[in-house]
């Protein structure tokens, strides 16, 4: 693995780790009340599904008591949710998400959906795909945990699909560092500062 985007990942987390109970719940209010208008403006349709994560500990969106208040919005203004499935080194699988109900105890600490897997071709049904991020830049580049789950699902949606990364205010960076593989993503969500598109 490149030893620069290990460094990165680990002081982000770092930085992540020290937020308060306080500013993780603004966080996720503020991303589950944006995320109306951050649809309007990605134009997305309404009538294709919309690929999201369970987040997690420190990242941007999870709860001190585990609520999810972003996947309860979306399912609130009638989006059809997909989730992530982890399937070993293969792209990403994904399920439909309605409730909490609906979630168990996945690899890496994570809560995956349990109701009937689409494969991972269905994230091409998707019209807007939104992506964990430890940072992204202003041009679209995305650093992730460093799994390459996201590297290798994202090549499969289809032209119209919109990926936008998830990143706590603080984590646009002017740059970081790229490899071939890295798939770059259309625009970048801030819980406060909202949504930037990427050149
Ligand atoms: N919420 C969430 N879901 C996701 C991702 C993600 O980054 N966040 N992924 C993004 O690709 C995929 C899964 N890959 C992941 C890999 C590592 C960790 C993680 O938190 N690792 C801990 C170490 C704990 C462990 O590995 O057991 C860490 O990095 O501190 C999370 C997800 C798909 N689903
Ligand atoms: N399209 C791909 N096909 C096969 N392997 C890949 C692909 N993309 C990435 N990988 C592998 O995954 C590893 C991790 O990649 P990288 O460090 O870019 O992950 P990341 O984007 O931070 O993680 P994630 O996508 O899980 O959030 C790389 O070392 C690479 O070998």
């Amino acid at each position: 693995m490149n030893a620069s985007k290990a460094e990165l990942r680990a002081q982000l987390l770092a930085r992540r780790r020290e937020r308060s109970e306080a500013a993780r719940w603004q966080d996720a209010a503020n991303l589950a009340a944006s995320l109306p208008g951050v649809l309007d403006s990605l134009g997305a349709d309404p009538a294709r599904p919309l690929c999201l994560y369970v987040p997690v500990r420190s990242e941007p969106g999870a709860t001190p008591d585990g609520s999810l208040p972003l996947l309860d919005a979306a399912v609130a203004i009638g989006r059809r949710v997909l989730l992530p499935v982890v399937t070993g080194s293969a792209p990403l699988d994904w399920a439909g998400f309605r409730d909490r109900g609906d979630l168990v105890p996945g690899p890496h600490g994570l809560l995956e959906p349990s109701r009937r897997r689409e494969g991972p071709a269905a994230i091409a049904s998707a019209g807007v795909v939104v992506v964990p991020a430890l940072a992204a830049t202003p041009d679209g580049v995305r650093l992730g945990r460093g799994g390459g789950h996201y590297d290798r699902s994202l090549p499969l949606v289809s032209g119209s699909t919109l990926v936008v990364a998830v990143v706590a205010d603080d984590e646009l960076l002017p740059e970081l560092p790229v490899e071939p593989h890295d798939v770059r993503v259309h625009a970048v969500w801030r819980p406060t500062a909202g949504l930037i598109g990427t050149a």
